[in-house]
C-alpha cells in the first residue's frame, strides 16, 4: 500500500503522492482513476512528487483528472512547497515543474508566497492558433467575449465581465476550453472587476472543470486585468473557495502570488487497484 496526502488551496484539492525515493508507475489513465471523485480518491489535480532536479528542492508533476499534463498549478505549489519546508525545517524552497523554478517562502499566520514566474504574453507563448493580440483574442460566445490570455506555463484566457453571477460557467467553460484558437486548449476565467486592487473570479479549469480556486488563474487574471487598465498591478482576487493576494510585480514581470495551504487527511492506497 502506498501512502497519500490530500492538500488543498482554498478548496482547489490534489492527491500529493511521494515518488522522490522510488519511481512510481504513474500513466495518464491511472491518474484519472485516482482523481475520479467517484470511483478513485478525487481531486482537481493529481500530484507526483519526483527527486529534486540541481537548483530546485523537489520536481512536481501535475495532472488533471482527465489524464492531462499541466505546466503550472498555483495552489498545488504552495501546497508542496509547504510540504517540504516543514520536512527540513525550512521557511523557502525551490518547487520545479516542466514550466521553470518556482521560489515559494513561508509568511507568518499559515500563509506562502509563490514567485510563479513571468507571465507570457506572445501569441505563440499561450499558445494561439494563430498570431494575434493576446491582449484582445477574437473570441466570443454567447454573453462573454474579446479576451485577454496569457500562459504561467499553462494557457489562461481571461473574460471580463460586469455581473459574474449572470455568468454560465458551467455552459460556457467547456465550450471555451475547447475551442480551436486554444490548440493545447485553456483554462478560462470568468473575472468581475470590484475596485483597482479587487477582482471576483470563477474558473472553469483545462481538464478538470469548474475549481473552487485557480492560482495559475489568478496570476493570469491580475495580468491581464492590469494589462487591460483595469486594475493597478496588485490585487485581492476573491474566488468562490476564497481569497489570493496577487501582484505582477513591475521590475521582473514576474507574478507573486500568496495564499494559504491545507492537509485535509492522509491514507494509503493500492496502485494496482486502479486502471494499468
Ligand atoms: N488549479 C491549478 C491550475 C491547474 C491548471 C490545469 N487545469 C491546466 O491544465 O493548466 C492552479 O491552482 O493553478
Amino acid at each position: 500500500m502506498l501512502p497519500f496526502r490530500k492538500m488543498h488551496g482554498l478548496g482547489n484539492d490534489f492527491v500529493v503522492l511521494d515518488a522522490r525515493a522510488h519511481p512510481l508507475p504513474i500513466t495518464p489513465a491511472r491518474a484519472a482513476a485516482i482523481a475520479d471523485r467517484h470511483f478513485g480518491i478525487g481531486c482537481d489535480q493529481f500530484i507526483v512528487l519526483e527527486p529534486p532536479p540541481a537548483g530546485a528542492d523537489v520536481f512536481m508533476r501535475i495532472r488533471n483528472p482527465d489524464g492531462s499534463e499541466a505546466g503550472a498549478c498555483g495552489n498545488a505549489t504552495r501546497c508542496i512547497a509547504s510540504l517540504v519546508a516543514d520536512e527540513r525545517g525550512a521557511d523557502r524552497v525551490v518547487v520545479r515543474t516542466i514550466a521553470g523554478d518556482l521560489p515559494v517562502e513561508r509568511l507568518p499566520g499559515g500563509l506562502w508566497r509563490a514567485d510563479m514566474g513571468p507571465a507570457r504574453l506572445r501569441w505563440d507563448d499561450v499558445p494561439l492558433a494563430h498570431k494575434a493580440d493576446t491582449l484582445h483574442v477574437p473570441l466570443a460566445l454567447g454573453p462573454v467575449s474579446d479576451p485577454a490570455a496569457c500562459s504561467m506555463g499553462n494557457p489562461h484566457a481571461t473574460f471580463f465581465v460586469p455581473d459574474l453571477d449572470a455568468i454560465d460557467v458551467a455552459t460556457l467553460g467547456p465550450a471555451l476550453e475547447h475551442d480551436p484558437i486554444f490548440p493545447d486548449r485553456a483554462n478560462i476565467g470568468f473575472a468581475q472587476v470590484l475596485s483597482p486592487d479587487h477582482i471576483r473570479l470563477v474558473m472553469w479549469e483545462r481538464g478538470a472543470g469548474m475549481t473552487l480556486a485557480c492560482g495559475s488563474g489568478a496570476c493570469a487574471t491580475i495580468v491581464n486585468a492590469a494589462r487591460r487598465g483595469l486594475t493597478g498591478r496588485r490585487a485581492t482576487i476573491t474566488m468562490p473557495g476564497g481569497d489570493l493576494l496577487l501582484e505582477w510585480r513591475e521590475a521582473d514581470g514576474h507574478v507573486l502570488m500568496t495564499g494559504p495551504v491545507a492537509t485535509a487527511f492522509t491514507g494509503t492506497l493500492d496502485l494496482d487497484a486502479y486502471a494499468p
